[in-house]
């Protein structure tokens, strides 16, 4: 049986982290038919005691920092960081894995009070410190945050006060950035606050924390109720919370949001975190919540206006987790744009249907929707991978900016500055 370890870092409504065996999308490891394991346990000296080993047929079991952890022999081998294995200026890998004999045993196991070292039969010796296993291990993975969130409902986004940060601290000072990147990566929202209404102040914003992903809309796009583009975000419209770009294999990752004008009345926008819904789905209807994980579907945008004609096609579950820690990592939700599901068996389409009903259900509730008025100087950047979108129907002339960012490079710029992401 392969344990998963509940971990409670967060509060279960806070955070959707590890959610171990309550919820049972996870895989089974391939054991090699195992030789007789070696059952005697190694005790380090005095000095470490709290590190003891143990050779298996096919592995090496190794408690140390209240840590069990289990090594795949070639997966000891293979992750060698001698300087003839690892290139420690590129932190590349130099061995050739392929190379690596896949019954591979160590010759001699030695651990002395900070160090396992192995020795392979061809002579070659592998170093690892215990503590760089304790965080290598997929045991020890599994004891961490991945990504620290704060999932929210309206009333808790309002109460944590979660300030905008100012234009100017934003572009000049690393803490402000800092500030302001810390609290995209809790709450997928974050504001800054005194920007010049343009298009070009808005694009050197976007640009401060990531690389702008230039798509069919363009680089910096400009919109309003133009019908300029076969789409309802071209009208005034209301627009259902939704997330944007479901049609790309890889829907794109932050969206910005400046309003450089509104004579009119209505057009504020909703903001809902779909991983707090995700997780109320999971806590109510877990077997619902693995259906929306499970079922790949199509999202597709087809345009045909002068001079824009577009078929874009992306196909993936409404949840999307990591297989290895059931961590949430993506939601791909825009009902208008969902294509014709013919990807699932008529069966299986009635219970998706139900368990998409129960996640709609959560993102509906009023108590999970926060409204906002954008207005020029106040730009918005929204995490399209965890929060949806919205907006009310409006009057008047209504003009928005923004572009949309690259994920990986926003979470560059957040471990450069020291951030957990
Ligand atoms: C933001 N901008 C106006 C450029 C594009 C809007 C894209 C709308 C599309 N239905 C989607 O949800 O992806
Ligand atoms: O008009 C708005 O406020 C947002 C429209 C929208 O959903 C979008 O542009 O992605
Ligand atoms: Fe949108």
């Amino acid at each position: 049986m392969w344990c998963h370890r509940l971990t409670h870092l967060f509060s279960s409504t806070q955070c959707l982290l590890n959610r171990g065996s309550g919820h049972q999308i996870s895989w089974q490891p391939r054991y090699r038919k195992s030789l007789p394991a070696v059952s005697r346990w190694h005790h380090m000296a005095p000095a470490s005691l709290n590190c003891t080993w143990q050779l298996h047929g096919d592995h090496l079991e190794l408690r140390y920092a209240e840590t069990l952890m289990r090594f795949d022999y070639v997966w000891l081998r293979d992750h060698c960081r001698s300087a003839s294995c690892y290139n420690t200026k590129t932190n590349q890998r130099s061995l050739d894995t392929a190379s690596v004999d896949l019954c591979i045993k160590p010759k001699t196991v030695r651990v002395d009070e900070t160090t396992l070292f192995l020795t392979w039969p061809d002579g070659h010796v592998t170093r690892y410190g215990l503590e760089w296993l304790v965080k290598n291990s997929y045991e020890g993975q599994k004891q961490q945050v991945m990504h620290p969130r704060i999932l929210w409902n309206a009333e808790i986004y309002q109460q944590a006060q979660v300030p905008s940060v100012d234009c100017q601290n934003f572009l000049e000072t690393k803490e402000g950035l800092k500030e302001f990147l810390q609290n995209f990566l809790l709450y997928g929202i974050a504001f800054v606050e005194n920007v010049p209404p343009t298009k070009e102040d808005t694009e050197i914003l976007a640009e401060r924390i990531s690389l702008i992903r230039e798509t069919i809309y363009g680089r910096m796009w400009y919109f309003t109720s133009d019908f300029s583009r076969g789409d309802t975000a071209y009208t005034k419209l209301a627009l259902d919370r939704h997330t944007d770009t479901t049609y790309f294999q890889e829907p794109c990752g932050i969206q910005v949001f400046h309003c450089l004008k509104h004579e009119g009345t209505g057009g504020r926008t909703l903001l809902v975190d779909g991983f707090y819904a995700a997780e109320q789905v999971l806590q109510r209807a877990p077997e619902e919540f693995e259906l929306l994980a499970k079922v790949p579907l199509k999202h597709e945008y087809i345009e045909n206006v002068v001079g824009c004609h577009n078929h874009m096609i992306g196909v993936g579950p409404v949840l999307n987790i990591y297989p290895w820690n059931n961590e949430l990592y993506l939601i791909r939700y825009n009902n208008y744009d969902r294509a014709v599901i013919n990807t699932v068996p008529y069966d299986v389409v009635h219970r998706w249907y139900a368990a998409h009903r129960t996640l709609t259900t959560e993102l509906r509730r009023p108590e999970n929707e926060l409204w906002v008025k954008l207005k020029p100087g106040k730009a918005l950047f929204v995490d399209n991978w965890r929060i949806l979108h919205g907006r009310e129907s409006f009057t008047g002339y209504r003009q928005l900016c923004g572009c949309y960012l690259t994920r990986d490079d926003m979470l560059n710029t957040a471990r450069f500055l020291g951030l957990q992401a």
